[in-house]
């Protein structure tokens, strides 16, 4: 009796806090009375207590290295009982004779997991079981804690088990190597004993010792007996069961007995943990941990701003390795023959380098990939500064990914690293920025050749430029149509996918599909094999290889980083914080970086696809003065990298004049900025404007811009349709002596037609011939026809054929098709595709055929 006496103060005064604080949550549980499970009520009181819980106790410092004490049950003595505790964690285990299959033993395992979880802080305890006897039987009581991310599904398959305990010793290498204070623990609970083999790696896990973090509860470990004696176990309290009792053996470095017998009274196992224990734990277990284990976007900023050089490639943190937990979701389970679900919080980096120069991103609408861009992106604007890294941001879609890196009316300030930003972008655009990239390409190779080096990465630090990444969200939009252009896209991104990496150019495509893409076919190997960096979003597989489902069942915030090209077993996951909740943090970020950029940086060049820009607010505009020579007809904006103005010079050659083709209504629009412009360009009296208004409805457009012109000091005269063939008869005889410049403007010249056709009864000339006369010698004479015609054909028979076409060399082009439009011109390869608030000028003295957006008019210029 005595020595039992000692052994029980010593075990008292040795456990006590435990005591205390599995005590504390017995007590909230009671207090909570008859509250249901799950009610509010419940879980604030459980949020109070767990914040009690919280606080680090001092023996718990260091969970996973210190042996934590924990009740398996009462000690039966004649005078009484006395609660049992033995150490566990810190390098010490258990191991019971029976296996789960006994309930005494399922209760025992349970009751231990939940009151090693409960005395130890939040989110320090991974739990990981065991059950090839009874299909994870045993852990069904605890499946709260498998929602709570803390309870890994059962392994019961060998499959499963060996992939579980590579898990648990990769998990014990890491620990030893690491050494560090927070080191999670690995709590293996095994319900009942794995084949042989197994089990001897499970023996030598309790042998690896405190640093290795991992703690086993061995059920089913076998009694000696005659054959091959089980493998020994290191640190471990052993457990004998019989008929009512369990014989507890002496824990590690505390023994029970000078003899090795162990504790001298039979000890009766505590029961199973109740239902709202289990669930309260979990809640509490699943909150803590989700904060801790949360991605914010602070996660992926450096301690300080543009400390980083670019010289072997860029860097950046993405977000934390592993799976966000969800309560309750049933995609929290690991995919079959994978490691348990971990929840990591280590970091995870990506880089623009040699090793994966480019990056393929996949991912269904609404999949989080403007997100995953903005974090990329601003994650790498926080680490390089400008003179490291320069960015071009290509957005196909209809949306709003990157119109925060660029200067609003409500936020003048701009990403100081962004050069080109094109929002609903054109494909020309894109194609535009693509050879731009080109032209850079060949301009750093020259840099390089003059180094007498081969990469970018070997150029000395102040001749070094920076390295550019080009983000192209939805490309495919770029080879849709197996068109020229889709071609030219297609020759350009080969050529710099394949010598980007050598001249720090990077480029990121992202997509909903990868697939269908028909100008690629045949090509698409030898383009994406030049990127090895795959990030698969929720419906992004598509980037990976077709055997690797790693991203199947991925919830929103989550990625797949495949660094092999998508090769299976080559895959990170990885949580990502959401950009679009951290709105105050990124625009806090972004004014930083505006207010350090270099002086004098210039805004990013912005091409939004959707908006019409104005003539009266065109820098072109703005600079137009009198005696300009050549003249300029503004026309609209060039959908080119730089966005410049679209014009055309009416200088004295022949076939100086300008046609504008289309039924749509903009034709008036491009009339009018070209006659506003010109008479810009001339003091009042040196240039007469003629305006014809034969279209219907053109009469009021007509009338609005002869009054413009004449307050402007310009002698305008209105024609009718024979007016106009008088003019053009008056014209063709010679200059006019009064005025040095005339501009006949025809709103509809197709109109005209039957007036022209006539031939004049004396002379026999009919007006056609007098147009064609005007139209060769005009310009000689200071005499421009800006004409609108409505349909292609008109304008052929007008000229007299399409052997005359050089008569007007300067052409707009509305709503004309592609195909009528490369017959009239003579060019074979013309790609143009009629739409909206586009229109393509040609002019054929230049030889230049670029798409434009045309201007419109609002009456506010002068
Ligand atoms: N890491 C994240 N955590 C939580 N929510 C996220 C995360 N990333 C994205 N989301 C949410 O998913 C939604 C879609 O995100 P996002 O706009 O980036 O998708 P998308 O793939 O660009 O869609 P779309 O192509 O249709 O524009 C948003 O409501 C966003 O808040």
């Amino acid at each position: 009796m005595g020595r039992l006496a000692t052994v029980y103060g010593q075990a008292v005064a040795c456990h006590r806090q435990a005591v205390r604080r599995w005590e504390a949550v017995r007590r909230a549980l009671a207090a909570a009375g008859p509250v249901a499970p799950g009610s509010p009520e419940l879980v604030a009181r459980l949020a109070r207590l767990g914040a009690e819980l919280a606080e680090p106790a001092p023996d718990a410092a260091r969970p996973a290295t210190n042996p934590v004490p924990v009740r398996l049950g009462e000690a039966t003595t004649l005078d009484g009982g006395f609660p049992v505790l033995v150490p566990l964690a810190g390098g010490t285990h258990l191991a019971v004779d029976a296996d789960a299959r006994d309930p005494r033993v399922g209760e025992l395992l349970r009751a231990v997991v939940v009151r090693l979880l409960a005395a130890l802080p939040a989110g320090t305890v991974r739990v990981a079981g065991i059950d090839p006897a009874a299909f994870g039987a045993a852990f069904l009581p605890l499946r709260p804690l498998h929602d709570a991310g803390v309870l890994a599904p059962a392994a019961t398959t060998a499959a499963e088990i060996t992939a579980l305990l590579d898990e648990a010793e990769r998990h014990a290498r890491t620990a030893q190597r690491a050494a560090r204070d927070d080191q999670e623990l690995l709590l293996v609970v095994v319900a009942s004993a794995p084949p042989p083999r197994e089990l001897a790696r499970l023996a030598a896990l309790t042998h690896a010792g405190p640093a290795a973090a991992v703690c086993v509860l061995f059920a089913g470990y076998p009694a000696a007996g005659p054959g091959d004696p089980p493998p020994p176990l290191g640190a471990t309290t052993q457990l004998r069961l019989n008929d009512r009792y369990v014989l507890v053996g002496d824990p590690p470095g505390q023994r029970f007995s000078a003899d090795g017998s162990g504790l001298a009274a039979p000890v009766l196992l505590d029961v199973d943990p109740s239902h709202a224990t289990v669930t309260g734990l979990a809640r509490q277990l699943g909150a803590a941990t989700r904060q801790a284990t949360a991605v914010t976007f602070t996660d992926l900023l450096p301690a300080r701003r543009w400390a980083e050089s670019s010289g072997d490639g860029l860097r950046t943190v993405l977000g934390r390795a592993g799976r966000q937990l969800q309560l309750g979701a049933s995609d929290a389970a690991p995919r079959s023959g994978a490691a348990p679900a971990a929840v990591g919080r280590e970091p995870v980096t990506v880089a623009f380098d040699d090793a994966t120069p480019h990056w393929l991103v996949g991912g269904r609408t609404g999949a989080g990939k403007t997100v995953f861009l903005l974090d990329v992106l601003y994650g790498l604007a926080a680490r390089y500064s400008p003179a490291e890294l320069q960015l071009y941001l290509l957005d196909f879609k209809e949306g709003v990914s990157f119109t925060e890196f660029v200067p609003t009316e409500r936020d003048p300030s701009w990403l100081p690293h962004a050069r080109a930003v094109g929002i609903e972008s054109d494909r020309e655009y894109g194609v535009a920025v693509l050879r731009e990239l080109r032209a850079e390409l060949t301009r750093r190779a020259t840099l390089l050749k003059k180094h007498g080096v081969t990469k970018l990465a070997d150029l000395p630090p102040n001749a070094r430029p920076p390295r550019i990444v080009t983000v192209v969200d939805e490309f495919h939009v770029l080879f849709a149509g197996n068109d020229a252009l889709a071609r030219q896209a297609v020759d350009l991104l080969e050529e710099l996918a394949r010598k980007g990496r050598s001249y720090g150019l990077h480029l990121v495509l992202a997509s909903q599909s990868t697939t269908g893409i028909e100008a690629l076919y045949g090509r698409a190997e030898t383009i994406f094999g030049q990127f090895p960096l795959r990030v698969a979003l929720p419906g992004g597989g598509g980037v990976l290889d077709p055997v690797n489902d790693a991203a199947r069942a991925l919830p929103v915030g989550t990625a797949v980083v495949n660094h092999a090209g998508g090769a299976a077993g080559a895959d990170t996951e990885v949580r990502f914080p959401d950009a679009h909740a951290a709105r105050a943090e990124l625009a806090a970020l972004r004014h930083e970086l505006f207010q350090a950029r270099p002086a004098g940086s210039p805004p990013p060049v912005v091409f939004r696809g959707y908006e019409t820009p104005r003539l009266a607010d065109d820098p072109g505009w703005a600079g137009l003065g009198p005696d300009a020579d050549p003249p300029l007809a503004l026309l609209g904006r060039t959908v080119d990298v730089v966005g410049s103005g679209a014009a055309v010079r009416l200088d004295p050659a022949p076939g100086r004049h300008l046609a504008v083709v289309g039924t749509a209504a903009a034709g008036a629009d491009v009339l009018r900025s070209a006659t506003l412009s010109l008479a810009r360009q001339h003091a009042p009296g040196t240039a007469r404007f003629l305006l014809a208004p034969l279209a219907s409805g053109t009469t009021e457009r007509a009338d609005d811009l002869a009054m413009t012109l004449a307050a402007a000091g310009h002698p305008v005269r209105r024609l009718d349709a024979p007016a106009l063939r008088a003019q053009l008869a008056e014209l063709a005889a010679g200059p006019a002596p009064e005025a040095a410049r005339t501009y006949l403007v025809v709103f509809g010249m197709d109109a005209a037609s039957g007036a022209l056709a006539a031939a004049d009864p004396e002379t026999f000339r009919s007006g056609h011939d007098d147009l064609r006369a005007v139209l060769r010698q005009g310009p000689a004479h200071g005499v421009h026809l800006l004409g609108w015609w409505r349909g292609l054909r008109r304008l052929g028979e007008d000229l007299g054929g399409t052997q005359n076409r050089d008569d007007v060399a300067c052409l707009v082009a509305l709503n004309v098709s592609g195909a009528d439009l490369g017959l009239h011109l003579g060019v074979h390869d013309l790609t143009y595709t009629p739409r909206d608030g586009r229109a393509l000028l040609v002019d054929r003295h230049d030889q230049r055929t670029d798409l434009i957006v045309p201007f419109v008019g609002d009456g506010d210029e002068w």
